[in-house]
This record gives C-alpha cells, sequence and structure tokens, in this order.
C-alpha cells in the first residue's frame, strides 16, 4: 500500500498549490489576451481591475466616459470590459458613420435582450440582424403606411379603453411609468407581435413581466461572464424561455388548427418563416419597440405636467388637429370622439409640437452607449491618426452631444423650445442630435414610435385635466433629476399624475 509519508510534499501543501494552480489558469482564461496596437489612442485613466476591467463603465456610465474622454489627448480612448477590448470615441468625427457592425457590438455589449450576449447567439447572426438580414426586411415590412392605416383603429380603441379604466379609478392618480407604459406595450404587442396576446389582459401582463426581467437582467456579472450561471443569468434564461414558449404556443396553435389571425405574427407564419425565427423576430422587435418608446411616452406627459407654456401649446394643437382632421358627423361631439376619427396621415403631421416635445425628452432618456465592433480586418482610422483595430468595440456615449452645453444650453433642462426658430440648437454641430439614429442605422421603428406618442398624449389631454404629483396626490413641482448614468432610457421614481375628467 502506498504510504502517504514517502509523498515530498504535505497533502495541505498539495491542496494549496492546486488551488493556486487553478486560480491562474481561471486568471490567465479571464485576463483579455487582445493586444491593442500602437496607433490605437490611450489608455482610460479611470482606475481597471484585473479580469473585470473597467467596472464604472457599468456602475457609472456616464462618469466614466466623461472623466477618460476629458485626460485623453484626442477624447478618444481605450479600455478593457472583461475580455473585450473597447474603444471609446469622443467628439464630431466619432459621430461619422464607418464600417462597424451595430449587430456584433449590441449583442456581446448591451446585453438587455434575451438572446444577447454570447459570441453564437442569432442576435449575432448576420443572416438574422445584420444589414439587410431577416430581422430587418421583416421590421420594414411591418412600418409600411398601409399597416398603420389597418391596425389605426384598434391602437386608438387600445388607448381609449386604457384611458377610460384610469377614469373610473377612484384615487385618480396614476405612475405614468406603469399605467402610460402599459399602454405602449399593448400598442408596440399589437404591431409587431400578435393580437392573441394584445387582447388579453392577462397574458399581456404575464408576458410584460417576463419582459422586464430580462430587461432588467443585464448586470455587470452577466455581461462579463454570460456562461456563468449567476442568479440573474438563470432568472433571464427562464423568462426568456417562457417568453419563447407563450408565442411558440401560439404560432403552433394557428398552424395546428388552421385558425388564422390578423396581425404581424400570422404575417411572419405566411411568408413561410420558420417558428425559431418568427419568435426571435417577435421578441427581438418587442424589445428594440418597447425600450424607450413606454419610458418616453411617459415622461413626456410628466414634463408637460410640469410646464403650463408647453401643456397649453399641445392643447391648442390636439384641438386645432381635430378640428382641421375629424370626420365626426358632430362637430359638437367630445374632442376624445373627435379624435378618434383622425386618419393616419393627420396622426403622421398635425402634431410638431408633441414632436418638439417628445424631440427633448429622446435627448434626456437615450442614455448610455451606442456599440459597434469593428469585425474587419484591417484597422479603422478615427480621424487623428487613431484606429479602432479589428476585433475592438466601439462606445460612444451619446451624453457627448446631447449633453453637450457648448450645443444644448442648460442640457439637463427639458425644454423644447432650443430647437425652434432662433435657437435651433441641434443645427449647432454636425448630427448634435441623433435621438433616432443617423447614417447607416437609422431607426426603424422611428414612424411607430411618433404614432403612438401622438395618440396617446392627444388621448391623454383631451380627456383629463392633470398636475404632477406625489403618491398622495400632493402637488410637485418637477419631475426628479434624471440619473444619466444610466444604460438606457429609465423610468422615473415617485412620479405621479393626479387628473381629473374635462369637461369639453
Ligand atoms: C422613442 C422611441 C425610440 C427611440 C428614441 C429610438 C432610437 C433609436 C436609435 C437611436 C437607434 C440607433 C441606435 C444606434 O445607432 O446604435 C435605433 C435603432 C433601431 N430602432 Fe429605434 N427608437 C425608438 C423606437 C423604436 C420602435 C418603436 C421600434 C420598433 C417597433 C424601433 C426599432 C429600431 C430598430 C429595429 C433599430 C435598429 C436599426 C438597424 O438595425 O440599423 N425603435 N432606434
Amino acid at each position: 500500500m502506498l504510504s502517504l509519508d514517502i509523498l515530498p510534499l504535505s497533502l495541505p501543501t498539495i491542496a494549496s498549490l492546486s488551488l493556486l494552480t487553478s486560480l491562474y489558469l481561471l486568471y490567465t482564461l479571464l485576463s483579455p489576451s487582445y493586444t491593442f496596437p500602437q496607433k490605437s489612442p490611450s489608455s482610460s485613466t479611470v482606475s481597471h481591475l484585473p479580469i473585470v476591467g473597467a467596472l464604472q463603465f457599468f456602475t457609472k456610465r456616464w462618469d466614466f466616459f466623461r472623466l477618460s474622454r476629458d485626460a485623453a489627448k484626442t477624447g478618444n480612448f481605450k479600455f478593457f470590459l472583461g475580455k473585450h477590448p473597447i474603444v471609446g470615441l469622443s467628439g464630431a468625427e466619432a459621430r461619422k458613420s464607418r464600417e462597424l457592425s451595430m449587430h456584433e457590438g449590441y449583442a456581446i455589449l448591451f446585453g438587455a435582450s434575451p438572446n444577447s450576449l454570447t459570441e453564437d447567439s442569432l442576435a449575432n447572426d448576420k443572416e438574422f440582424s445584420g444589414p439587410g438580414g431577416y430581422f430587418t426586411r421583416r421590421i420594414v415590412k411591418l412600418m409600411k403606411t398601409e399597416n398603420f392605416q389597418k391596425s389605426l383603429p384598434y391602437l386608438m380603441q387600445d388607448v381609449r379603453t386604457s384611458l377610460d379604466t384610469l377614469a373610473k379609478s377612484p384615487t385618480g392618480i396614476t405612475d405614468p411609468f406603469s399605467s402610460i407604459y402599459r399602454i405602449v406595450y399593448q400598442l408596440t404587442m399589437r404591431t409587431v407581435g400578435c393580437n392573441d396576446i394584445a387582447n388579453d389582459p392577462l397574458l399581456l401582463e404575464k408576458t410584460l413581466n417576463l419582459y422586464e426581467t430580462v430587461e432588467s437582467s443585464a448586470t455587470a456579472a452577466t455581461m462579463l461572464f454570460p456562461w456563468f450561471p449567476s442568479p440573474s443569468v438563470i432568472k433571464r434564461t427562464i423568462a426568456g424561455g417562457r417568453l419563447y414558449m407563450i408565442f411558440n404556443k401560439i404560432v403552433e396553435n394557428r398552424r395546428k388548427t388552421g385558425v388564422r389571425g390578423d396581425d404581424p405574427l400570422q404575417f411572419l407564419i405566411d411568408q413561410g418563416d420558420d417558428v425559431k425565427s418568427i419568435i426571435e423576430f417577435v421578441v427581438g422587435a418587442l424589445f428594440a419597440g418597447l425600450l424607450n418608446s413606454g419610458v418616453n411616452v411617459a415622461w413626456v406627459l410628466s414634463y408637460l405636467a410640469q410646464s403650463p407654456e408647453w401643456l397649453s401649446r399641445v392643447r391648442a394643437e390636439v384641438s386645432a388637429a381635430a378640428a382641421k382632421h375629424s370626420t365626426h358627423p358632430d362637430p359638437s361631439a367630445p374632442l376624445i370622439d373627435q379624435l378618434s376619427t383622425l386618419p393616419i396621415e393627420a396622426w403622421e403631421s398635425a402634431f410638431p409640437t408633441i414632436d418638439l416635445c417628445l424631440k427633448d425628452s429622446i435627448r434626456l432618456q437615450l442614455l448610455g452607449s451606442a456599440f459597434r465592433k469593428n469585425i474587419s480586418s484591417r484597422a479603422l482610422n478615427v480621424g487623428n491618426g487613431e484606429v479602432v483595430p479589428p476585433g475592438a468595440f466601439v462606445a460612444y456615449h451619446l451624453g457627448d452631444n446631447h449633453l453637450n452645453p457648448d450645443i444644448f444650453r442648460d442640457p439637463e433642462k427639458w425644454d423644447p423650445s432650443r430647437y425652434e426658430e432662433g435657437r435651433e440648437e441641434d443645427k449647432k454641430a454636425p448630427y448634435a442630435w441623433v435621438g433616432w439614429g443617423a447614417a447607416r442605422h437609422p431607426c426603424l421603428g422611428m414612424r411607430f414610435a411618433k404614432l403612438e406618442q401622438n395618440i396617446i398624449t392627444a388621448f391623454f389631454i383631451a380627456m383629463f385635466d392633470y398636475e404632477l404629483t406625489d403618491k398622495e396626490g400632493t402637488p410637485v413641482s418637477a419631475t426628479p433629476p434624471v440619473d444619466f448614468n444610466k444604460h438606457s432610457a429609465t423610468k422615473a421614481k415617485g412620479v405621479y399624475l393626479k387628473y381629473t375628467l374635462r369637461k369639453t
């Protein structure tokens, strides 16, 4: 029998050595293997941790970006996030369109959608998400005028039904980041998803909860170690799986029974698309659609509540639009009934004031970074001799222009008049305002986002007088400040609207 005495090392020593070796191997495995070439920008001066890299990019993104940018000679800087090499760009030159991949950038670094985070995810598949890929082709088709024309009565009815429910509430106080956000979710479901869910309040609530679970799971840990089964990753996987199962059941049911729907899902089925692509599309489109719209509609109503001047301008605009475009047989019918007869052309053209309100809300709420990845084999010049090397990601923080006091006076203030004649701050620098994206990647849902913004705002204002309050209904003078360190449009906390039915 082998005696332990003949081993040259004791068991505790062997255990310690094994542990150290494992830790060393883990360290080597997790540490970046990428070497930035010489022409890359200088390193960010903000502290970096081993393995994790620039943790502040997660915890305080806008602060990290500003500090790094201001300390760098050219305004551009490099850093690691886990193993991922990233170049932070700033200034007008950075906003120029380049041959970089948007989808590969977001798939790994954004992390707030169910199919992101892994190199081989569908979101990262060029055939699916790339330019001209399946996702783009399908969403472009759904955003056509004929579809809006067809769905307009249903969209208006959805808004009306929700506002009627609000009108019956005994408190007359609502959190718009919950109630109005839910209306946007329903409209988005109708426009890129399916009526089976849009018509069913329970299924709407259930899928929204799953959506929110996935969205809130984008933590630093899930982004850095997507393969590690942390509670967030597990929760996200389960919620994503449940969403998929709900849609799968509806698709299978339609296929089995032959009962057709009249909605985007049916359109996808009729194209002969396979179930996996259909579900990936619908879930992806819901994320793209709700991320900014839901939050901005609620912010606009809240901003209006604190600005009598803009509220009265919007009221006047809503009345004028109804007077000009309504086809209601009774011109003295309530304003909301008149609005319900507006054609799509009016909804898309008669609300320039609401548009300005949304524009400045987007400037404040489009938080975080735009991401790209250099998937080419060549280094891309960024204008001053510096390059984005192959394989590196690019992060451009939208606060670089949207919160720049040299472009937008008093940048943290919501003030739609900054775009009006005489000020036109958005024209002060190239691509100063990029709220709908630009160049190679304009927002594909802009028309729908504006349409739902206009319908909800106009209906709400036609139906209610309202003011900004706390939860108990005590008036407050202003919305809380926006946390510019967030990674995407964020719901305000503690904002309530107290409303009463208008007598018109
Ligand atoms: C207020 C609401 C919205 C805002 C502020 C907004 C903003 C943006 C921005 C800034 C981009 C470009 C991102 C970049 O370049 O990195 C973008 C892209 C996109 N948006 Fe929107 N969006 C909104 C609503 C919507 C809606 C409702 C949909 C769909 C129903 C949608 C679908 C998309 C898609 C698919 C892209 C990617 C375009 C591409 O692949 O090139 N968006 N959006």
